[in-house]
């Protein structure tokens, strides 16, 4: 771990991590954290926030001065992180708006609970499976709040130990070439379901895989929303690579409908849009203005260009169904060369599909084809 006492920038913030735990390539993350915090801030006129695993500070200084938040409880459960974060948080936050304190995250949530004290934005940045966080951060966020989720626990969510998954998420996960879109849904799904138990509802704003971790930043809402259509089960074919949907009213009849076999089936988990469209191009918009601003103030690499067009991929994606194809697969079961991707996309569009990228794999496609149509217009398109 690094043991680096220099002040770092990311963003406005700056900060020193020393022995804490910093991750500089998680900025991604940040940023579209920082992003819908502030649109939030813009559309309600509020923004409490509370970093339930602050680490060295760096989310909760992000959020203060680039979302307007008017408050923060930065936690954090190590109390050795204590003189860094102090330093860190008091340089830039007022005291007054910012409470510091080191307890276990799942206290800090029943705290609030126990004092009716919700919060606007909830960030649980854990280490490995965010279950154990799952329904107690749903008592710390304030009804229409957001909660922002991180789970690094990619070999249960991707159908590595199906039993595990079984035993802390409730729900079954396989293996299949889109597994990483399936972890998302995974926790969308176990959030949905823990949400539901307490009456709650959720929606998704946005889920991101980046660099191994999984994030989803969602809204809570007032009443129940989990429903037949968008809570159910994700079924792959291994003999002809499709997938299906099957709803719980449709389990005992699971069958590739294409050639009959078996499906492997995961879930319960999320059916239904990972992102939250209008949301998101307010984002892109936001996005656009720190871009101009940052091109204006600086000559170092402007990253908020790439967020721009990361948000534009996962728009191009909320619709679609809720798995892709690899181009890998495509090339190995049509017995021909890899399709160039934008080719194939740009192929089945004129063919009347829907298809996109998939920011979860840059060598995948999602699209409303089935794999035969997308060899044939892989096939095709190989020959022009
Ligand atoms: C992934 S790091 C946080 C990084 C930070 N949010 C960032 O963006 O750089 C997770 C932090 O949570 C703390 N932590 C782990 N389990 C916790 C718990 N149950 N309650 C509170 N803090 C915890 C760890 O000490 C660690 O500093």
């Amino acid at each position: 771990m690094s043991q680096d006492y220099t002040w770092q920038t990311e963003g406005k913030a700056r900060f020193q991590v020393g022995h804490t735990f910093y991750r500089s390539a998680s900025q991604v993350v940040r940023d579209l954290g920082v992003l819908a915090a502030k649109i939030y801030r813009q559309d309600t006129g509020s923004l409490r926030v509370l970093d339930a695993m602050a680490g060295c500070g760096v989310r909760s200084l992000r959020y203060w001065l680039e979302s307007g938040a008017d408050s923060i409880w930065a936690n954090e459960g190590n109390p050795d992180n204590s003189d860094i974060l102090r330093e860190n948080l008091y340089e830039a936050i007022a005291e007054g708006a910012c409470q510091l304190t080191h307890l276990d995250a799942n206290r800090v949530f029943f705290d609030c609970y126990n004092q009716s004290n919700y919060y606007d934005v909830v960030d649980v940045d854990c280490f490995g499976s965010a279950v154990p966080y799952l329904s107690t951060s749903l008592w710390a966020t304030k009804i229409n709040g957001l909660l922002y989720i991180t789970s690094t626990d990619g070999r249960t969510a991707t159908g590595h130990l199906p039993e595990k998954s079984v035993r802390v998420y409730g729900a079954c996960a396989r293996s299949h070439p889109a597994a990483q879109e399936q972890a998302l849904r995974l926790l969308i799904g176990s959030t949905l379901q823990q949400a539901a138990t307490k009456g709650l509802g959720i929606q998704p704003i946005f889920a991101l895989f980046a660099g191994q971790t999984y994030r989803v930043m969602l809204r809570l809402l007032p009443s129940e929303s989990l429903t037949p259509e968008n809570y159910g089960f994700l079924g792959y074919c291994h003999h002809c690579g499709d997938y299906q949907t099957v709803t719980w009213r449709q389990l005992g009849r699971v069958t590739c409908p294409h050639d009959g076999e078996p499906l492997t089936l995961s879930g319960p988990i999320w059916l239904g849009s990972l992102h939250d469209r209008p949301f998101l191009l307010k984002m892109q918009a936001l996005a656009q203005e720190k871009a101009q601003a940052t091109a204006q103030a600086t000559a170092q690499e402007n990253h908020w260009l790439k967020r721009i067009e990361l948000l534009k991929i996962l728009m191009e994606e909320a619709e679609l169904p809720p798995y892709f194809y690899t181009l890998g697969e495509i090339g190995r079961r049509g017995k021909m060369d890899i399709p160039k991707r934008d080719r194939l996309i740009q192929g089945l569009q004129q063919q009347g599909y829907q298809a996109t990228a998939t920011h979860i794999n840059p060598e995948g496609i999602k699209t409303d084809a089935n794999l035969t149509t997308c060899i044939e217009i892989a096939r095709d398109c190989q020959k022009d």
